[in-house]
């Protein structure tokens, strides 16, 4: 079926689950600081001074687009980079986006060597996004994550998906497994925080998210085209 699970290196992924954890007080402070906590921070300090800047109807968004700055509230997006201005910089820094970028380079390794091909074939491709999931109602058809369906055709360009969970199946939430449907023997990746998963994004491939039935349950999408026309540069905010 063309599937590898890899684990990100521990450096890297603690730093995503930091913003994971302070996800399960305030779901978008923790997508805004994504990793931009010093290891010493007090975190409750830190959150009550990023509150601040942050209106109180963004709090239930549920997708943030780092490509475009697309941030889903209800029933509507936001652009987060044009809302902000230039205070972006006060929520984002640059090592916020060098740290994307290594994630993105070594996934994009990663799927290279798994499948056999040259890293140089692959080009991120958007959307390229931060997803939380809670166990409230889907307001739209468009929160509806748990239908089975195929990468490819839900987004267009993408040839290769990757997942990078951000909390724990069981511990942070429950439900949520993700779902490969194969005949007759279907094939669950249990979300761990630091699990990466990636696999080919065509019909070979259909796959659901099982409903969340309790907790928040965050992850990353990466995917990369082999085409270069889709191709898209790292997301930068400045
Ligand atoms: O979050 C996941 O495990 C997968 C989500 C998914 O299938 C999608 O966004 O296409
Ligand atoms: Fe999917």
């Amino acid at each position: 079926m063309g599937t590898k699970s890899v684990r990100a290196p521990r450096d890297v992924w603690k730093k995503w689950l930091r913003v994971a954890v302070l996800g399960a007080c305030t779901t978008l402070v923790a997508l805004l600081l994504w990793g931009s906590l010093g290891g010493d921070d007090s975190i409750t300090e830190v959150l009550a001074h990023r509150s601040e800047v942050l209106p109180g109807r963004f709090i239930e968004a549920s997708i943030l687009d780092l490509h475009s700055g697309a941030l889903s509230v209800g029933k509507h997006f936001v652009n987060l980079y044009r809302y902000f201005g230039d205070k972006i910089q006060t929520i984002f820094s640059e090592e916020d986006f060098q740290l994307y970028r290594d994630l993105r380079q070594k996934v994009q390794l990663a799927i290279a060597q798994a499948f056999g091909i040259s890293a140089s074939l692959l080009h991120l491709t958007k959307p390229t996004f931060f997803s939380r999931i809670n166990s409230t109602a889907a307001r739209t058809a468009h929160d509806e994550y748990w239908h089975a369906h195929v990468d490819k055709v839900t987004y267009g360009s993408f040839d290769y998906t990757s997942l990078l969970y951000l909390s724990d199946y069981l511990d942070d939430f429950g439900g949520g497994r993700f779902v490969f449907m194969e005949e007759g023997a279907n094939k669950t990746v249990e979300p761990r925080a630091g699990r990466v998963s990636f696999f080919t994004s065509g019909s070979e491939n259909l796959h659901r998210v099982e409903k969340v039935h309790w907790g928040t349950r965050y992850a990353i999408t990466i995917a990369f085209t082999c085409d270069p026309d889709h191709g898209i540069a790292d997301p930068t905010f400045t």
